[in-house]
């Protein structure tokens, strides 16, 4: 929800982000990045109110390394903090004019005076991708010992290749083994396979928001993940899966960023199949065209008649809506279905279906036998 929000533009009310949050904790989402104290008093408040309405969910703050953050942190309820540091000398340097021993003190600092406050503490490598692994698993290793309980390994400008991730990530483990998390964002498209790389590399948590909304090109989306998780790799996921299209519903509406419609598992013309042959398969057997059944995830499959659509779609259709014709007409009728759809850019109706029907069977001098 942190990152989710920090899409230009984005801005949820109290009540909107106590809204998500409570559908997350309801779809079984382990922890929830509600907000950044550090923003002042009314981030504060919704964040106390996140705490209050959650009811399973551990809810977590972003806080910079910085003492301040960490008050902040305290005032809002929390049970955890995440506390981010700079990884790559880029970062470091050009962004904030310090070196790595400014990191390494600072972060110390703060996940000490968190620590002793009683907060369970993650530590968030930003930009990590860029920056030495020497300098993140020195680091990494000695905060362990602080006892920070999970690291994120982020991928802040997306350019981590999901190949060459894997083989990094395991270094990392090997040299730092416990919790890691894996924070990619979409720059190039990658998010998803990274993050699954990073599962596959021995990852144990994944950083991901409800479709995909967050900087830029945004974040790895949950349902994606979820999904990828389940079925490519077959892991456990103890997640309401059902839950995902009315979640991504609700972050549209609050974020004003209309879930487009194709994309993967909350669009809604994902289970959608038009050509013929897919229909023709998928008619015999769902899987020859589905990678998992929409049920899973709440959704219906449709089929659609249109441009690229066959005999065996157009039977279908006319079959579900009792419309009688000898297999002669339907080769003609596939014919006016796709002029329909190529003039039109729309899916047919079965009344435009019918009607089809009828003119191919006056054209023979027949009439349908039904309809
Ligand atoms: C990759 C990411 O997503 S990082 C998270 C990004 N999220 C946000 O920025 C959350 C929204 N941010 C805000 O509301 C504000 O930027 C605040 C409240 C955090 C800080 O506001 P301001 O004090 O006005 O600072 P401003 O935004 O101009 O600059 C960022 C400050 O954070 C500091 N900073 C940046 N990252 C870190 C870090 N990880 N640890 C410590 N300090 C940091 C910068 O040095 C700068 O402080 P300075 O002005 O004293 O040099
Ligand atoms: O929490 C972190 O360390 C990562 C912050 C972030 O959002 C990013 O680097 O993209």
């Amino acid at each position: 929800m942190r990152d989710g929000e920090q899409t230009p533009g984005v801005a949820f009310t109290a009540k909107e982000k106590i809204a998500i949050a409570v559908a997350l904790d309801a779809a079984g989402v382990h922890q929830i990045e509600a907000g950044v104290p550090a923003m002042g008093p009314v981030e504060v408040d919704v964040l106390r109110r996140v705490v209050a309405a959650v009811e399973r969910a551990s809810v977590v703050a972003w806080c910079r390394a910085d003492r301040r953050d960490v008050d902040a942190a305290v005032a809002s309820g929390v049970d955890a903090a995440h506390l981010t540091i700079p990884a790559s000398d880029l970062h470091l340097r050009t962004k904030l004019g310090k070196d790595r021993a400014w990191a390494r003190a600072r972060i110390r600092d703060c996940v000490l005076d968190a620590t002793d406050r009683g907060l369970r503490v993650s530590v968030g490598f930003e930009d990590a991708s860029r920056a030495d692994d020497g300098f993140v698993i020195d680091l990494a290793g000695e905060l362990r010992r602080l006892g920070v309980t999970r690291f994120r390994w982020a991928d802040t400008v997306g350019v981590a290749n999901p190949i060459t991730l894997h083989t990094r990530l395991r270094a990392l483990l090997d040299a730092v083994p416990g919790p890691w998390e894996i924070h990619a964002h979409d720059d190039f498209g990658l998010a998803t396979a990274n993050t699954i790389a990073a599962v596959q590399a021995g990852f144990t948590w994944v950083s991901t928001t409800v479709a995909g909304l967050g900087e830029r090109a945004g974040n790895a989306p949950t349902e994606e993940v979820a999904m990828a998780l389940r079925h490519l790799l077959g892991l456990p996921v103890d997640l309401d899966t059902a839950a995902f299209r009315p979640l991504a519903r609700l972050v549209a509406g609050a974020s004003r960023r209309p879930v487009p419609a194709g994309k993967a598992v909350v669009g809604d013309a994902v289970f959608d199949h038009e050509s013929g042959i897919h229909v023709h398969g998928v008619l015999r057997a769902p899987a020859t065209y589905e990678p998992f059944d929409p049920a899973e995830v709440g959704a219906r499959r449709r089929l659609v008649l249109g441009k690229h659509s066959g005999r065996a779609a157009v039977r279908h259709a006319m079959d579900r809506h009792g419309i009688d014709a000898p297999d002669e007409d339907l080769e003609p009728i596939v014919g006016l279905v796709r002029a329909h759809a190529t003039v039109y850019k729309q899916p047919l109706s079965s009344d435009q279906l019918r009607a089809m029907a009828r003119r191919v069977a006056s054209r023979r001098g027949a009439r349908p036998r039904r309809g």
